[in-house]
């Protein structure tokens, strides 16, 4: 019997690339449900192929032109943020892949935990949002979560067969962005294309940003804190250009072990579906000939101060990261509208961290109202609102 699989996000980079693992194994795994935020016409393209369930759009404005395309097909269908959330209970899948972007990854996260769904956790944001809650969740249930990050999986494909109480650090590498080797001056006046250039990575638009200011590495920063439960002074990030070393653990006896491979995101998502095994990769194999070098480098908080929120966020506690989230999705969205400048994601944030009032021990309640104000005032702060908030 094959294992079947929600796909949370399945028009984008990750969902897509779920899709073509899955169409590689298909006696392994099921799409048995789908959801998308807008893209109604490639989620109806999906459904015909994958056959799941039931498909969900996010964006009700598009339920209409869904149903008509799927009922005939016998496809159930359904609309709406809280639809999505409400499909986290069905039992007919047991492993949820969370690909959507930014917050409107925790509420089905929540209740995909609470339901008892193992998780292949993307969608970062839901860790940098509620971190503390989330992991609460999980100890207290059977739930495992496997990353899908790259950095994250090659963490936990190094902690295998390993004593927690031997980590030492967490090495968490980061390509450095399109940016890494202009001048600070030079970054004041980069543009939206400029930055969507990803050097290594093929990705989402978002996350393609937050590469470039760098705010990617907080986020992962963070993310690690809680997935593996080390406190933040034990994780460190280094700028690996070649994006070929995923990420190192050193342990207390001096040994590093570092997870390679080229730099595909199908390796983690196979990893994670397989429940952590290793399964037959039709990537082409890493030759580590072809590269005459891997190097290494310090991060540069001055150039990128949105790695300043990293160790900020995880000082602070609370719902410090939540409006640090909530401000970058709006600042990100202004900047490829050219609303705002580059550096001005920055400056948006620390505007937002100042007005927003800060919670010591935030109830899922009181992020759902902080990211809501949060949204709100930075939208007001740079005239420029998004989608399906
Ligand atoms: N891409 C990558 O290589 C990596 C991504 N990640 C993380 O994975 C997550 C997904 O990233 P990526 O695939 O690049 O992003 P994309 O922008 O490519 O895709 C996002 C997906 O989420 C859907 N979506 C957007 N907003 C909503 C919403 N409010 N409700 C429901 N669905 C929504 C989109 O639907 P539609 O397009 O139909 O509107 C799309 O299917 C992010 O958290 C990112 O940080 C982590 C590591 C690597
Ligand atoms: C593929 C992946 O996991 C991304 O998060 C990637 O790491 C982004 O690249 P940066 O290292 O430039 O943030
Ligand atoms: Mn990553």
């Amino acid at each position: 019997m094959p294992h079947n699989i929600a796909i949370l996000g399945s028009t984008g980079s990750i969902g897509t690339q779920t899709l073509d693992v899955i169409s590689r194994f298909p006696e392994r795994f099921k799409a048995t449900v789908l959801a998308a935020g807008s893209n109604v016409e490639q989620l109806i393209e999906q459904a015909v192929k994958f056959r799941p369930s039931l498909a969900i759009i996010a964006d009700e404005s598009k339920y209409a032109r869904l149903r008509e395309a799927l009922s005939p097909l016998g496809i159930e269908t359904a609309a709406g943020s809280a639809a999505l959330a409400d499909a986290m209970e069905r039992p007919d899948f047991d492993t949820v892949v969370t690909a959507t972007v930014g917050y409107s990854g925790l509420l089905p996260t929540v209740r995909a935990i609470r339901a008892g769904k193992q998780i292949a956790l993307a969608n970062k944001e839901t860790l940098v949002v509620a971190g503390e809650l989330v992991t609460r969740l999980l100890r207290e249930s059977p739930v495992r979560v496997i990353p899908v990050d790259s950095e994250h999986s090659a963490i936990y494909q190094c902690l295998v067969g390993e004593d927690p109480a031997t980590v030492e650090k967490l090495i968490i590498t980061a390509s450095g962005g399109p940016f890494r080797s202009f001048s600070k001056e030079q970054i004041e006046s980069v543009t939206p294309s400029q930055a969507l250039r990803h050097p290594r990575w093929n990705m989402g638009a978002k996350i393609t940003i937050d590469s470039a200011t760098m705010l990617n590495k907080a986020f992962e920063i963070i993310e690690a804190r809680w997935l593996f439960d080390v406190t933040p002074d034990r994780i460190e990030a280094v700028v690996h250009p070649q994006s070929i070393v995923h990420s190192m653990v050193e342990f207390i006896d001096g040994a590093v072990k570092a997870q390679l491979g080229i730099p595909d995101m199908r390796l983690p998502i196979r990893y994670a579906l397989g429940d952590a095994s290793r399964l037959p990769s039709s990537e082409r194999p890493l030759s580590l000939t072809d590269y005459a070098q891997l190097t290494f480098e310090k991060p540069d908080p001055e150039k990128f101060p949105c790695l300043k929120l990293a160790p900020y966020a995880l000082n602070r506690g609370g719902n410090a990261a939540c409006i640090i989230n909530a401000a970058n999705e709006v600042a990100v969205r202004a900047f490829l509208d050219e609303k705002i400048s580059f550096p001005e994601i920055y400056g948006t944030i620390m505007r937002t961290l100042d007005a927003i009032p800060f919670i010591q021990s935030p109830t899922l309640d009181d992020y759902v109202e902080t990211h809501s104000a949060a949204i709100t005032f930075a939208e007001q702060l740079t005239g420029c609102k998004i989608p399906l908030r």
